[in-house]
């Protein structure tokens, strides 16, 4: 399966600007015959938080015309990366999955807000799971600051994701940790991960690096310091294939897991 991965350069809050390239980017990806096709974090508005009530997209209406409108023309499957969207009065971080059938198969707000960048001043956060099939591939979503909570990467594993998206805006100071986590939630979930982040303009602080991890950690592809619009190759059959090597998931033991559930006792 080949798959397309975005690092876009977001201009902060220039919404026409992001859409117009987001769309570049996709059909470059699909003219290098990108299958399923992944784009990074807030890609419409970038971390322009106190414009959001200007920016954001009404109940990401228009996010979901453009991905639904590019999945059914070139027939590939499209994790949407994140946009910034209005609900009601509250805005989120939320991130739309279409197949390649226009079918919307995954819609998820970050359940985890990173205070560094003030995002629970301005964001709300959500608390449903996002795990959708595209095709046959079983697979899950979440978004950035999450992959630093196991436990709830563990979950969508554990509901029988092989493949976890993480789209991201993951700034260059903390990068090292960003490679690291990543490879370790591949390990631990014995799943492949392909994680997405983004490129910045001089002013902002993003150097990319985005990562295609196969479960047994093995890094396949990383991308530059630079916008690059990357196809790998991926075999999701051999997710099975090291889940039976070393048989973590029947060897979990949930009971004393369970135990440790309330500190005070230790
Ligand atoms: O956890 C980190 O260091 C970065 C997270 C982040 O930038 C985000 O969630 O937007």
């Amino acid at each position: 399966m080949k798959i397309g991965c975005i690092q876009l350069n977001v201009g902060f809050g220039k919404v026409e600007e992001n859409f117009a390239r987001a769309e570049e980017k996709i059909r470059e990806a699909a003219t290098l015959g990108a299958e399923i096709i992944v784009l990074p974090e807030m890609w419409n508005t970038g971390y322009a938080l106190e414009k959001l009530p200007e920016l954001a997209d009404v109940d990401g209406e228009r996010a979901k015309a453009f991905l639904q409108g590019l999945a059914m023309e070139l027939g590939v499957h499209i994790v949407g990366g994140s946009v910034a969207t209005k609900k009601g009065d509250k805005f989120f971080n939320t991130m739309y999955t279409f197949d390649k059938d226009g079918k919307l198969v995954g819609e998820y707000s970050k359940a985890h807000l990173f205070r560094l960048m003030d995002e629970h001043l301005f964001l709300e956060a959500g608390d449903e799971m996002n795990r959708f099939a595209l095709g046959d591939i079983e697979a899950a979503g979440v978004i950035c600051y999450d992959i630093r909570f196991p436990e709830w990467l563990r979950a969508h594993a554990l509901t029988g994701a092989k493949v976890l998206f993480v789209p991201a805006q993951w700034p260059t100071p903390r990068i090292d940790h960003w490679k690291t986590l990543l490879q370790a939630r591949a390990i631990e979930n014995q799943c492949f991960v392909i994680a997405v982040n983004r490129i910045a303009n001089k002013v902002e602080n993003f150097n990319g690096q985005s990562m295609v991890i196969q479960p047994w950690g093995e890094v396949l592809w990383i991308g530059a310091d630079d916008e690059e619009v990357a196809v790998i190759d991926v075999d999701f059959s051999i997710v099975d294939e090291v889940r039976g090597r070393i048989p973590v998931y029947d060897d979990r033991r949930p009971g004393l897991y369970s135990m440790c559930q309330s500190p005070k006792q230790f």
